[in-house]
């Protein structure tokens, strides 16, 4: 593993990291906030997974989240969206291809050799992360944003067990009914939509329900509101009786305008079930 750089941040550092990927066969970089607390004991950890177009830099620099998490004592990681490099398959559109990964493990072609996010952010990162840094593997929560809200709600409702608590800014509730989830699931796990369902949060929800916190937060002028279909979790959460607060935000868009002003709450939500 590469260190790009890294930084003093509010105390702690927050540092760049490049390493060579099993999962995906290409290098991958992440962004990894740690705590001053890490310079004495493993800390808690909250994974966020980022959305479409982003890399590890955009919620690192715009959500403002460092603040918030040196205040709790607790690490963030930033992993990046998709695959890089020239032989990784793209698309001309921005919601498919490279920064568009979906947190799946692509079965078709040209994606199936290295779109693996799935184990990408759910096995390799999260193995790499704990032996490497100062970081408590028995205290992981999750969170996301639209792209990555998707991704933080079906690894929390998948592995259960392995997170604390799980939060999402404005996510894609059920890619399965969605243009953002249909033409990717499609392309990357085929035509037959049985395999779409281990991927789309309202399926699991209605199937699982959730035995951790959940918080979700969706701009009211979200201009990809259609897209997200807030109200349908909301609906399957309250049926399975999930610990579950699903707020709409008056005025809030999707931009990082929106995530940054309530980044403090979910810090601060994720970092009560991390400290229990
Ligand atoms: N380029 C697209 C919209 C892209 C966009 O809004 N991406 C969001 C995530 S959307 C869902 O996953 C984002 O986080 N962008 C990066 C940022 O720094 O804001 C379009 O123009 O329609």
């Amino acid at each position: 593993m590469e260190t790009v750089s890294e930084n003093r941040c509010f105390g702690g550092v927050q540092g760049v990291y490049r390493h060579k990927s099993e999962a995906t066969g290409t290098d991958m970089t992440f962004g990894l906030f740690l705590p001053e607390e890490a310079e004495d004991a493993p800390v808690p950890v909250l994974w966020y997974l980022s959305g479409l177009t982003c890399t590890h830099e955009n919620a690192m620099t715009k959500a403002g989240a460092q603040a918030w998490a040196a205040e709790a004592g607790i690490a963030l990681v930033f992993p990046d969206t998709s695959p890089r490099g020239e032989d990784v398959a793209d698309d001309d559109a921005y919601d498919l291809g490279k920064g568009a990964g979906f947190y799946v493990n692509a079965t078709e072609l040209p994606w199936a050799p290295h779109f693996k996010m799935w184990d990408y952010v759910a096995e390799e990162l999260p193995a790499l992360v704990t032996s490497n840094f100062a970081i408590n593997e028995d205290r992981q929560s999750i969170t996301g944003h639209s792209m990555g809200g998707h991704g933080a709600l079906t690894l929390a409702m998948s592995l259960q067990g392995r997170y604390r608590s799980v939060s999402a800014f404005s996510p894609i509730c059920n890619p399965t009914a969605s243009d953002w989830g249909r033409k990717q699931f499609a392309s990357y796990l085929g035509e037959d939509e049985a395999k779409w369902a281990a991927h789309d949060a309202l399926l699991l929800m209605a199937e699982k329900g959730l035995d951790i916190p959940l918080l979700v937060d969706t701009g009211t002028n979200d201009q990809f509101g259609d897209l997200l279909m807030t109200e349908k979790l909301a609906e399957a959460a309250v049926k399975k009786r999930a610990e579950a607060a699903i707020r709409l935000q008056k005025g809030y868009d999707h931009s990082y305008f929106f995530v940054s002003t309530f980044m403090e709450e979910h810090v601060a939500f994720h970092a009560k079930a991390l400290w229990a």
